[in-house]
């Protein structure tokens, strides 16, 4: 298996076919000889999670599912972050409907994601703060490259993690671990990601990170896929349930939240403190 990949990725036979996308926020190629995916978030110059690459993520994820896909693989084309999290431009003084709509679609891309039959790995290729480190969370597996920050940072933007971005993290690194990070907003070099279990493996730089994915990836197309799958959802499916019993009250929960005064002033600090960087 690791011979043929090899063959296919240094292009002696090039059976990778791009996958025909509504927008360029995420470049989608299919392996058609393994069936293995990589989508590449591709919104310069952070992949922040706006309504519109979300929903081309939800799309992609839907079109895989007709698809002959065997794993995917999820990575970033900007050169520093695989995502900076949420837009906060999304929840900056939005209208309701605008909040509601960006909620509900970042909630489908979620319970997409994480429910996937398939093996999925995320190749960090950068920063993954806050929704960035869901996504990373929201994959079987994990893979970083050195020297770059991980974690649910929210509180320290005077914000709360949803209670299914702290289950995935809980799912991870344990309930302890877990309490203390999101209580902190801490943010872990890749080094301490790598130490606690957030992130599976270290890699050494971009092409290391690519290979490593791709191993993992063989050592699961190697098991029977029925057996794989049903294991998968199994130990998901609570996490999974809990926020599709509960969408409309996470939602409200949302709105409730950021149309605070306080929030929108933090928001609005943070914002540009970051246009000022
Ligand atoms: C009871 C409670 C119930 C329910 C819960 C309710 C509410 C929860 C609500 C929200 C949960 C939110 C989770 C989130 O994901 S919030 C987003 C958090 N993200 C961050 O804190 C990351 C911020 N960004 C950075 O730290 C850095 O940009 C970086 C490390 C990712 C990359 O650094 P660089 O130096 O490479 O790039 P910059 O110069 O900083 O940025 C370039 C450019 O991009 C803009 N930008 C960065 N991040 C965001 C973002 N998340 N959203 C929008 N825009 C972003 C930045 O301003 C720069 O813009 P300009 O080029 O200056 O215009």
């Amino acid at each position: 298996m690791f011979v043929l990949r090899q063959c296919l990725t240094l292009g002696t036979k090039s059976s990778v076919r791009n996958f025909a996308a509504a927008t360029n926020l995420v470049n989608v190629k299919i392996n058609e000889d393994t069936g293995v995916v990589i989508m590449e978030l591709n919104k310069p110059p952070v992949n922040s999670l706006n309504y519109e690459l979300l929903e081309a993520m939800h799309r992609t994820l839907v079109k895989l599912e007709n698809e002959r896909c065997s794993g995917m693989i999820l990575t970033s084309s900007s050169p520093n972050t695989f995502s900076a999290g949420l837009d906060l431009l999304e929840m900056y003084k939005p209208t309701v409907d605008k909040a509601r709509k960006f909620w509900g679609m970042l909630q489908n891309t979620w319970i997409k994601l994480y429910s996937a039959p398939y093996p999925t790995v995320a190749a960090i290729n950068g920063h993954s703060p806050a929704g960035g480190c869901l996504l990373a969370m929201s994959c079987e597996y994990r893979i970083m490259v050195p020297k770059k920050k991980i974690g649910l940072n929210e509180t320290q933007l005077g914000i709360v993690a949803p209670q299914w971005f702290q289950d995935c993290m809980k799912n991870i690194i344990g309930s302890r671990q877990a309490e203390k990070a999101l209580i902190a907003g801490t943010l872990f070099s890749s080094e301490e990601a790598a130490k606690i279990g957030l992130i599976d493996e270290l890699a050494t730089d971009k092409e290391d990170l690519m290979k490593k994915a791709h191993d993992f990836m063989d050592e699961q197309l190697g098991l029977p896929p029925l057996a794989r799958s049903t294991v998968k959802i199994g130990f998901r499916k609570d996490t999974l349930n809990r926020l599709i019993n509960s969408r409309e009250v996470d939602t409200k929960y949302f709105i409730d939240f950021i149309f605070q005064p306080k929030v929108q002033e933090s928001l609005e600090m943070y914002l540009q403190a970051l246009k000022k960087k």
